[in-house]
């Protein structure tokens, strides 16, 4: 199959998710800022909001698109002897503090099945007396890697928590046949370096937004800048942005709703100035220019206007208020076909003054899952219910991977 992203809102073909498992539940109060979640959450209902939530992509989705859960991808590579070997040297090398090497042998002595619960549940029973911390965020697939083009960005966390789930990404990328095709185009980063999935944009095959956060280095940045430049984009829009918790990615602030729209956190995107710098290559060279908004810089570089749609409405307290729930964080499933939570009643009035009608995620399930669903000239937001997902501080672009845009 050819994988390929050139836009992040052209129509979804193929997505990677990963509906959350046992491993949430693992997951307790004294443990879970270490894991990256701000609330314990309930994994019966978290995985009711998921199956949900994937039942509207496949409404909208074209016939012969694929969900793939990511579970279902490394047990099929897991069966390779070969591939299990690459996974387990580097887990083994990447967690060099968690002493692995003394479970050796027994790792390899794993099935497919049992290697996958050890991974993300941090046990099996086949080992005794061998614990990890469970991989919670493995739910937010997006953070794992960006297909740009035709290639793939594999991420480096600038976490330890989610260490892992790299490593699980690389051995999808090196072994499962899905990956064979984009695998030479793979884009690395050095180890001390940091770039997570959820600060890459796909604006167009031409531009790429990369957010400089409390995720991605700057060394990060620039060494994912010059692989991209050499695959062929053209300018790489760096955008600061503040380190903090509640905006750990520049996703978690601005999404595109569709191919002039998009969503923004007033306070950090659209009342920031001089935030973005466009990077660019001439004769092997990087070239900078700084530029005075995201705004400008978008309508400059993509000869088009851009409206940005206030997360939250206008009023302060609730763009806050919603930024913190992923009011910003929309997943297109076809231009101007999105897909949020349910809870930011602002931003979803603010939509419907841009235009856009709402449906509730039954509504739209009821309307479109036994007919074609044709989103040409259609503006729909569609709200779905994650009051459990919602806990682990992403939202729908967060828990998905798209690998193929048509
Ligand atoms: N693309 C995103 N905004 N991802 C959200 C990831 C949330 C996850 N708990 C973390 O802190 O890493």
């Amino acid at each position: 199959m050819d994988l390929s992203v050139t836009s992040e809102t052209a129509q979804l073909k193929s997505v990677i998710v990963h509906t959350p498992g046992t491993e949430v539940s693992l997951v307790n109060p004294e443990l879970k800022d270490e894991l990256l979640f701000d609330d314990i959450i309930f994994e019966e209902d978290a995985r009711r909001e998921h199956l949900d939530m994937l039942n509207v992509f496949k409404a909208a989705m074209p016939e012969d698109g694929t969900i793939y859960e990511i579970t279902d991808l490394l047990r099929e590579c897991f069966k390779q002897d070969n591939a299990r070997s690459f996974f387990i040297e580097k887990l083994i090398g990447r967690l060099s503090e968690q002493n692995l090497h003394t479970i050796e042998d027994e790792l390899f002595a794993l099935d497919a099945d049992e290697l996958l619960r050890f991974v993300i549940n941090g046990a099996t029973d086949s080992i005794q007396n061998f614990t990890l911390h469970p991989t919670p965020n493995l739910l937010f697939t997006r953070d794992l890697a960006a297909v740009v083009n035709d290639s793939i960005l594999l991420s480096q966390p600038a976490r330890k928590a989610r260490i892992r789930e790299s490593i699980l990404m690389e051995t999808l990328i090196q072994h499962h046949p899905l990956f064979a095709d984009i695998k030479k185009n793979t884009i690395r980063i050095d180890e001390q370096e940091s770039i997570e999935g959820g600060d890459v944009l796909v604006a167009s095959e031409k531009v790429v937004l990369i957010g400089m956060s409390a995720r991605t280095s700057f060394s990060g940045l620039m060494t994912a800048t010059e692989g991209l430049l050499e695959q062929g984009v053209e300018h790489v829009l760096a955008v600061d942005i503040p380190k903090k918790r509640s905006s750990m990615h520049l996703d978690t602030i601005f999404t595109f709703s569709s191919e002039h729209e998009c969503i923004a956190f007033p306070p950090d995107i659209t009342q920031r100035q001089n935030n973005v710098v466009a990077l660019r290559s001439q004769n092997g060279s990087i070239i900078t220019e700084s530029m005075p908004s995201l705004k400008k810089a978008l309508t400059e570089l993509m000869n088009r206007d851009f409206t940005f749609i206030n997360c939250g409405g206008d009023q302060r307290t609730n763009q806050f208020r919603e930024q913190w729930t992923d009011g910003a964080n929309v997943f297109a499933l076809a231009p101007g076909v999105i897909v949020g939570y349910e809870r930011n009643t602002n931003t979803f009035r603010e939509l419907k003054n841009h235009g856009y009608q709402l449906m509730d995620q039954y509504e739209f399930v009821e309307e479109y899952s036994d007919r074609n669903f044709d989103p040409s000239d259609k503006k729909i937001a569609i709200s779905f219910r994650g009051h459990e997902l919602c806990r682990g501080r992403g939202g729908a672009r967060c828990m998905t991977m798209p690998i193929t845009r048509t």
